[in-house]
């Protein structure tokens, strides 16, 4: 199931003939695809073209709904090991999600407080409380940028924050989890410019140190982020661009 890496670890994905389906109809059909570690990989394509179930299968989270069927490989490196992540058994679900974490479209922020929200998945997943939570939750509320807006009302409700600082909390709260890949799923897409602004540059900031994973239908966005561009139709890979090296 693992192998622990002697050379060729640059990817953090290789596809193999990934085949997800919904009740019979194929969403998902990539015969290979190889995505390099540490780079901005944008997905985009015309809506049902099978984007988010592409960025889905990357953690296991289309078998979260009732007729799903995903066939094929998805080899990950995660640490210095590479997995078959078809092949974990349902235990190892929970640490695959935490390593590789996803942002959704819209904010969904936990009820309860901005603390709350970073205290529980930490005390779930990683088993982190006390003073080793509280330096976590300083240091991702801080990579995400919303420290300072946040230290003096770190107990005020999540729903209080804005669209743009509720996304952020949710960025914060996967980058808590010390994940190696980012999945992102059109993160800015409701939020206004100056804010989309924000949170592009801090992916560009996060760059290198995470592999991610993001679906957009902007073009200017694309163009921004992109490492590597692939355009999606009809369930299929249909162009894979390389924009910076
Ligand atoms: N949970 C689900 N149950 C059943 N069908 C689904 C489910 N999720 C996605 N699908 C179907 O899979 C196909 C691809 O959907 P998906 O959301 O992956 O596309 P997308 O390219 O991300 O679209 P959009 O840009 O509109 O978000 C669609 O036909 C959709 O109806």
């Amino acid at each position: 199931m693992t192998e622990t890496l002697q050379q060729d670890s640059s990817y953090a994905a290789r596809l193999e003939n990934l085949k997800v389906d919904f009740s019979g109809t194929t969403v998902v059909d990539v015969p290979e695809l190889n995505m390099e570690q540490g780079l901005i990989h944008v997905v985009s394509g015309p809506s049902g073209s099978g984007k988010t179930s592409l960025l889905r299968s990357f953690n296991r989270l289309n078998e979260c709904f009732p007729h799903c069927r995903t066939s094929g490989r998805i080899h990950l490196t995660l640490g210095n090991q590479r997995i078959d992540i078809q092949s974990l058994p349902d235990t190892r679900l929970a640490a695959l999600r935490q390593k590789v974490a996803m942002v959704f479209q819209s904010p969904n922020v936990l009820p309860g407080s901005i603390a709350h929200n970073l205290k529980l998945p930490l005390k779930v997943t990683r088993n982190l409380k006390g003073a080793e939570a509280e330096s976590t939750i300083r240091k991702s509320l801080q990579q995400a940028k919303l420290w300072d807006d946040v230290r003096e009302r770190i107990n005020h409700p999540a729903s209080s924050l804005s669209g743009g600082q509720q996304q952020r909390l949710c960025l914060a709260r996967a980058l808590a989890l010390d994940p190696e890949i980012l999945l992102l799923d059109e993160p800015t897409a409701s939020l206004d410019p100056d804010v989309t602004g924000q949170i592009e540059n801090l992916l560009l900031e996060l760059r290198g140190r995470y592999t991610m994973i993001l679906v957009s239908h902007s073009r200017r966005q694309t163009a921004r982020l992109a490492d590597t561009h692939y355009r999606c139709e009809n369930a299929k890979i249909v162009e894979i661009q390389r924009l910076r090296s």
